[in-house]
């Protein structure tokens, strides 16, 4: 059992002109949570779809468990459980019938079936609910059935793209718990991805991916811990004279993340006087401040420039302010 759950070496994938993963390489252990992170059109359900054996690359190699994801596709579909971004559960039947259906297509043993539908329902808590037509459950219900569909088959890899994706953050936790649940009784592997910073820190480790790369990949606390500096935001009725004040008085480079001039330094607690002082010298009124340690949000923002949501927003209008230190 010593081959990775996932091993992909210069994986390229081309639709026409548009390069969607640009040459990845990337190994996952068996019994890992790997998060894959990136903005919308990082190139993320590419990859994972060419782990999933949906999309063949255009050049490159990926294996899950050992075979070969073009040339023993059928072997790793039989090892793989999926949950996809488009729902397709069948609202008309109950959660039961949906799984007992998904069974019978995929001809799995009808002496241990039941069994197996028992306990993958009541792993995602639905078991009390399993006679109720799936129409009358909630976002995060569903979501849970559809992980505990992709779980029928004991797969020794679970694919999850985006499994939160239009959840609220409460539910969106329980999701999170329930994947932190199966994965301490099933002892699969993991690879989810996600654009949501936060939920990158249940994941024994990530890789951030932007425009088809790999920019990061390591521990969620050792990326943070490269950062190594703090972010101060604060809010003024006029950002532009506030970063030239940055600039001039303090020989620092601010930019404005998310409303917010925000400035990465080594000890924020230490400079907020500092920022008064000198910003209040300059006729900056500062209106609110906030000091962040760094967050996966902040290693993004190191390795792209952007944070996410400026990245999905579209291009920011200040060129980034920090660059990773390595
Ligand atoms: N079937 C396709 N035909 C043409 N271009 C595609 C196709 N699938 C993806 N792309 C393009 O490849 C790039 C990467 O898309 P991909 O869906 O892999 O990104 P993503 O990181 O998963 O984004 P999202 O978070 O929105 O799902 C995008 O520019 C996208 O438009």
């Amino acid at each position: 059992m010593d081959t990775p759950a996932v091993a992909v070496r210069g994986l390229v994938k081309r639709y026409g002109t548009v390069e969607a993963v640009r040459g990845i390489d990337l190994e996952v252990a068996r019994g890992e949570t790997f998060g894959f992170l990136g903005p919308n059109g990082a190139g993320k359900s590419t990859t994972i779809n060419i782990l999933c054996t949906l999309v063949e690359p255009t050049d490159g190699h990926a294996e899950v468990v050992g075979l070969d994801v073009v040339r023993d596709r059928a072997a790793v579909r039989r090892r793989i459980g999926l949950v996809f971004q488009d729902p397709t559960l069948d609202a008309p039947m109950s959660g039961e019938q949906n799984l007992r259906f998904h069974q019978e297509l995929y001809g799995v043993d009808r002496r241990r079936a039941p069994a197996r539908r028992e306990e993958v329902l009541r792993m995602v808590g639905l078991w009390d609910r399993r006679g109720d037509e799936v129409r009358t459950y909630s976002g995060g219900m569903r979501r849970r059935l559809e992980i505990a569909r992709g779980l029928l088959h004991s797969p020794q890899v679970l694919f999850l793209d985006e499994p939160t994706i239009g959840l609220d953050p409460q539910t969106r936790g329980t999701i999170w718990d329930y994947v932190a649940e199966l994965h301490r009784s099933e002892e699969i592997t993991v690879f989810v991805t996600t654009h949501y910073m936060d939920e990158a820190e249940h994941c024994d480790r990530i890789a951030i991916m932007n425009e088809g790369r790999i920019v990061a990949l390591d521990t969620p606390d050792a990326l943070k811990a490269q950062v190594g500096a703090d972010r101060v935001s604060i809010t003024t009725d006029d950002d532009e004279a506030a970063l030239r004040a940055l600039r001039t008085e303090l020989g620092l480079e601010g930019a404005v993340r998310e409303g917010a001039v925000t400035i990465a330094v080594p000890d924020g607690a230490g400079f907020v006087p500092r920022l008064f002082d000198r910003l209040g010298g300059h006729g900056v009124a500062i209106r609110s401040v906030t000091v962040t340690r760094p967050s996966l949000d902040d290693v993004f923002l190191a390795h792209t420039g952007s944070t996410i949501r400026d990245a999905e927003a579209g291009p920011s209008m200040h060129p980034m302010a920090m660059r990773m230190r390595r």
